[in-house]
């Protein structure tokens, strides 16, 4: 059963990047390469297909080659946005989202989602410390449930994770997998240390 032939990866890159002076995360270079581009190389064999999910600088984005969304909702409300944009506009029935501020995403991503989803709408990945609702496989059919939530004013991913009957995917043996970007200083030690 080869289920990862069906699922769209998508690269969540819009966002404000506060913590970053206001700088677009997803064109910063680290050794080189865009983050966006990290977490693109990191996906294709895993997946069907590839979205970028944008807000800013979408001409730039769109010279990739890939196809960009960009968010419906305007004032960046946040991951949410992105993932809502897609799944209305996008074709297929399952997507993985991946932040574009987490370049080292493992190579069995998609693979363990998969083996581990049981009959769950949605899975995210889980650190064995933290947990990382924006890197998850979702099906489709929340995208109603998403569309309201995000109407009814919130903006959290995780409580709309938990609320949409999903579970967690243990990664803890690739804990440093899930290192991500937040800071200016943050990518500088990332370099530092390749
Ligand atoms: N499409 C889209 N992606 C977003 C949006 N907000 C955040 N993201 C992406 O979601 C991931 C997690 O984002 P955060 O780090 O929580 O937010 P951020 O805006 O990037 O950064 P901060 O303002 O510093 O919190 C990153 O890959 C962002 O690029 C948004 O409004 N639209």
């Amino acid at each position: 059963m080869d289920q990862h032939r069906n699922i769209t990866g998508v690269i969540l890159a819009g966002g404000r990047a506060t913590r970053m002076g206001g700088k677009d995360k997803g064109l910063q270079l680290l050794n080189g390469k865009p983050l966006w581009q990290h977490v693109a190389d990191a996906l294709k064999n895993q997946v069907s297909a590839i979205t970028i999910s944008a807000n800013r600088h979408i001409d730039t984005y769109q010279q990739s080659g890939f196809p960009v969304i960009k968010d419906t909702l305007a004032d960046f409300p946040g991951p949410l946005a992105g993932m809502l944009s897609v799944m209305q506009q996008a074709s297929g029935e399952w997507f993985v989202f991946c932040a574009c501020d987490t370049p080292f995403i493992p190579a069995c991503l998609v693979e363990r989602f998969v083996q581990q989803r049981e009959d769950a709408p949605a899975v995210w990945a889980h650190d064995g410390e933290r947990d990382h609702p924006t890197i998850a496989l979702i099906n489709r059919g929340l995208v109603q449930d998403l569309q309201n939530y995000l109407t009814a004013g919130e903006r959290r991913v995780m409580m709309f994770m938990r609320r949409s009957g999903g579970h967690p995917v243990d990664f803890s043996d690739l804990k440093s997998a899930f290192v991500n970007v937040n800071t200016t200083e943050d990518l500088l030690m990332m370099q530092e240390h390749k």
